[in-house]
């Protein structure tokens, strides 16, 4: 997915100042920080923090860097995971918190808290991403968070980015597994120096066995998914690491299973995980649109049209070819939507993103490609067209991919809507357990009563204020 062949250009300090203003990272604006003090204040939120940054023993430069951001406070996992993670002698760090909650920021404050900025050529820390689009925006949060740094490089090994024979010269390196292993291979890396390693959208990335390997294993190479080509890339990669490198491994997600191999992956981590309780961002009001059928669910979509033009909004399809097809038809019939997946070319990809970052195209209909880490602060619904499922024959709902998927909204403290598209009786029975692995109840929105609908919906996306939404309703698994 993420490495297929491009030509984009190299990324580095100038162009990744760039991609981080149009992520947003300046636009923590004024009703938005508001809200956000009081939240704060809360100890217990997932956004709250009893310290500040300048407790956090950071180096001047860095707090410089959080303060021209306007980050005012730590949220919970940076204030709980920073001192762990800047501790002496270094200790590697497993951390989950929720999507939106900035987990970016909390890494990549350590990598340039640690990082010797007197040899700025050395490649001393390797970020790693599941998606070139990932990849990218941290290559921004670096360069944003270490503006007042002398000397910062930071580089993207992702598809194009580094010609054939030009070698890897920045101290900070972010990179998708594949393009990483190339460049490692074709010794135009060289990581002897690498101090610390970090994995965003941890899970992911490491995810064995499972389906996924029954798959390969009936399919063969035909049938490899991308988790178990990511897995066995950094398997290979961590081997040819120095072993006194510090492991981050961060997601919103850690399935049980993964978090047990991660324990391996990265020894004697501390480890700060959430509660099952706790894996749902209150700001996201979660809900779902009974369809009669599949054939139906073009049409209710076309209906939500207007309503998704009142902030940005992202699709979600299961296929590129849906994908497509989709887009081509609301073009055909009047709307203005873009799409993106992982058919494109690395340099289209970069500039439709960069398109929707900015508010040039408002409505994205994209696959799970995007599922994971994309921070566009103007995102106000997420649409589940097909509901996320994972397996053989899509035989399992896929409840993380559906957390990250929502995640796309409501972040930081804002609100948002997401809509879940369900037709039959799989894809109930899919939301409903989805519903009961997170222990929440999600809100019905019919098809037959639009005004209503409207009512609902708007009445999140125009509010100001975040807070729970959570209604008791016939798909839930909530009290
Ligand atoms: N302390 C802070 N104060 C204010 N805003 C912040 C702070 N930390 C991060 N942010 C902002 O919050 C947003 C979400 O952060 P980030 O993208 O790091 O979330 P995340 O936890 O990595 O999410 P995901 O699980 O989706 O990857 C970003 O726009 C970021 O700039």
């Amino acid at each position: 997915m993420a490495d297929q062949a491009a030509q984009a250009p190299a990324d580095t300090g100038a162009e990744a100042n760039g991609a981080a203003a149009a992520s947003n990272l300046q636009e923590n604006s004024y009703d938005v920080e508001v809200q956000l003090s009081d939240l704060q204040k809360d100890e217990a939120h997932p956004l709250g923090s009893a310290t500040t940054f300048q407790e956090l023993g950071l180096p001047n430069e860095v707090l410089e860097g959080l303060n021209a951001l306007k980050f005012l406070k730590p949220s919970k996992v940076q204030e709980k995971a920073l001192p762990l993670m800047l501790a002496d002698p270094p200790r590697n760090m497993i951390a989950q918190s929720q999507s939106g909650t900035g987990k970016t920021a909390a890494f990549v404050t350590t990598v340039l808290s640690r990082v010797d900025f007197s040899q700025p050529t050395k490649p001393q820390a390797l970020l790693l991403a599941p998606s070139r689009e990932l990849a990218r925006q941290i290559q921004g949060v670096v360069a944003t968070i270490g503006q007042f740094i002398p000397n910062l490089g930071v580089a993207a090994a992702i598809p194009g980015a580094i010609p054939r024979g030009g070698s890897v010269d920045k101290a900070i390196v972010v990179g998708t597994p594949g393009t990483v292993m190339d460049l490692i291979r074709r010794h135009q890396f060289d990581v002897s120096g690498l101090r610390l390693l970090v994995i965003d959208e941890a899970d992911n990335m490491l995810e064995q066995g499972g389906l996924g390997d029954q798959c390969s294993r009936v399919k063969g190479l035909v049938f490899e998914t991308l988790h178990t080509r990511l897995h066995r890339a950094l398997t290979c990669f961590a081997s040819l690491l120095p072993p006194t490198i510090q492991i981050l491994l961060f997601s919103a997600t850690f399935p049980e299973k993964v978090l047990k191999y991660a324990t391996t992956f990265a020894p004697s981590a501390n480890i700060i995980k959430l509660k099952v309780q706790e894996l749902t961002v209150k700001g996201i009001s979660q809900m779902y649109m009974d369809c009669p059928g599949e054939a139906d669910k073009y049409e209710i979509l076309c209906k939500l049209y207007g309503l998704m033009n009142i902030g940005s909004s992202i699709i979600f399809v299961k296929t590129r070819e849906s994908a497509s097809r989709i887009q081509q038809s609301m073009v055909r019939d009047g709307h203005k939507v873009s799409v993106l997946h992982g058919a494109y070319e690395g340099s289209e990809r970069d500039a439709l993103l960069d398109e929707f970052r900015t508010g040039k195209s408002k409505v994205l209909i994209t696959t799970n490609v995007l599922a994971r880490g994309i921070d566009v602060s103007t995102v106000s619904m997420v649409i589940n067209y097909d509901i996320p499922m994972k397996g053989m024959g899509d035989a399992m709902h896929d409840t993380e991919t559906y957390l990250h998927r929502i995640g796309r909204t409501g972040r930081f403290g804002r609100v948002g809507v997401s809509i879940t598209f369900i037709s039959d009786k799989k894809s109930f029975n899919a939301l409903q357990a989805i519903a009961g692995d997170l222990q929440i109840d999600l809100v019905a929105l019919s098809p037959d009563d639009w005004d209503e609908t409207e009512k609902q919906v708007q009445r999140v996306i125009k509010s100001s204020r975040a807070q729970a939404n959570f209604v008791p309703s016939a798909v839930g698994g909530g009290q």
